[in-house]
Order: C-alpha cells, then sequence, then structure tokens
C-alpha cells in the first residue's frame, strides 16, 4: 500500500511556506490550489490556508503516513496545545482516507489513528480542494464528495472558501 488522500491547514506564522516545506516532504502525485477558509470549530483565530493533496507509495503503511505527516508539523515548529481544540496552528496534516494498493480502502478505528478521518465529511474545507483535484472523489462508508457537498450546510460553508490558485503563486 498505499494511496492517501491529505489535508493540510495553516492558519499561524508563514502559512504558504509551511505548506510548501510539507509539499516538499510529502511528494504528493497531485496537489490543490491554496484555500483561504474561515475557521472551522474555533471561531477565534486567524483564517486558515488549505490544501488537498493525493500521495501514493507502495512501501508505506497508513501508520508510516501517519509519522511522517507529525514530521511535517514538528518540522514546521507545531506545539500543541491539548487545552484547545481545533485551536490555531502552523501546520495539520490529517490523513483523510487510504486506500491498499489493490484500491481496497483501509479502515481503522484507534485514537492514534481513525480511517477514514472522523470529521471530514463536516469539513468544506477538506472537501473542496480534494473534489478539485479528484472528480469522483469519495469517503469510504460516506460517498461521493460531490454529493456530500449537496448538504445545504456544508454547500453554504463551500461559498466561503476563497481559491487563491497553486501554491507558487500565492503571496
Ligand atoms: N486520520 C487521522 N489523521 C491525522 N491524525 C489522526 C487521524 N486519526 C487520528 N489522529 C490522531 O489525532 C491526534 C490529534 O491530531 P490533531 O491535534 O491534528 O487534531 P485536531 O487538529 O485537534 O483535530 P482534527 O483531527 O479534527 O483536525 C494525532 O496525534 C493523531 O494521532
Ligand atoms: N478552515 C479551517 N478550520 C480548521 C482547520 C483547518 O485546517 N481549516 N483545522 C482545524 C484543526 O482541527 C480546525 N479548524
Amino acid at each position: 500500500m498505499t494511496t492517501v488522500v491529505l489535508s493540510l491547514g495553516a492558519n499561524l506564522g508563514d502559512r504558504r511556506a509551511a505548506l510548501t516545506a510539507a509539499v516538499a516532504s510529502l511528494k504528493p502525485v497531485k496537489v490543490s490550489d491554496v484555500y483561504e477558509t474561515p475557521p472551522w470549530g474555533d471561531d477565534d483565530q486567524p483564517t486558515y490556508y488549505n490544501i488537498a493533496m493525493i500521495a501514493h507509495d507502495p512501501d508505506r503503511t497508513a501508520t508510516d503516513w501517519l509519522e511522517l505527516a507529525n514530521d511535517c508539523e514538528r518540522a514546521a515548529g507545531r506545539v500543541r496545545d491539548p487545552a484547545r481544540r481545533f485551536g490555531p496552528r502552523v501546520l495539520d496534516v490529517d490523513i483523510i482516507a487510504a486506500w491498499q494498493e489493490s484500491g481496497e480502502p483501509i479502515f481503522c478505528g484507534s485514537e492514534k489513528l481513525t480511517l477514514p478521518h472522523p470529521r471530514a465529511h463536516h469539513r468544506a474545507f477538506v472537501l473542496v480542494p480534494w473534489l478539485s483535484i479528484d472528480p469522483e472523489a469519495a469517503i469510504p462508508g460516506r460517498g461521493r464528495v460531490r454529493d456530500l457537498l449537496r448538504d445545504p450546510n456544508l454547500a453554504a460553508d463551500a461559498r466561503t472558501l476563497r481559491r487563491l490558485g497553486g501554491l507558487e503563486y500565492v503571496g
């Protein structure tokens, strides 16, 4: 395995630099444009830059991807604040879903790694960038992203996202 869909977000410091460095480490096969997105889940923080990417590595397990994601967050200087859920951060790398080489989706229910990501289907800042790089995108067990985005609340959230362009062009 595996093919993974990753969602990256940054809302502290140099957001573009943090995303650019992570892309260099994660070596995706596809990366979305950058979207500027209002904070979700905790309003009292700056806007985020979000991207989605698809990455593939036949030798890497889902747990290996999580370790690499955590390495990227550490390299960006992320300090976790256990008292503040969904709070601001220099970089967040979430694994949204993963598939075996055979195409079989990976389901996983531990606290350390839950797949598919348990909140991805509520987040326009995940679904909109992902759909932009894969029109057939689907969350295993939940359905196609384009159908999920028909939900009125998600559709309203999707309208608040601002597409800024590719990382190389975002100031
Ligand atoms: N699919 C997943 N992707 C990334 N981390 C995960 C996943 N499933 C479980 N985790 C675990 O979640 C822990 C907390 O991650 P993090 O601090 O990024 O959460 P959060 O940003 O507060 O919330 P969210 O995961 O909803 O974005 C990580 O240490 C990681 O082990
Ligand atoms: N717009 C937006 N909001 C968030 C984000 C994010 O990446 N983008 N990440 C969070 C971490 O849990 C909490 N809220």
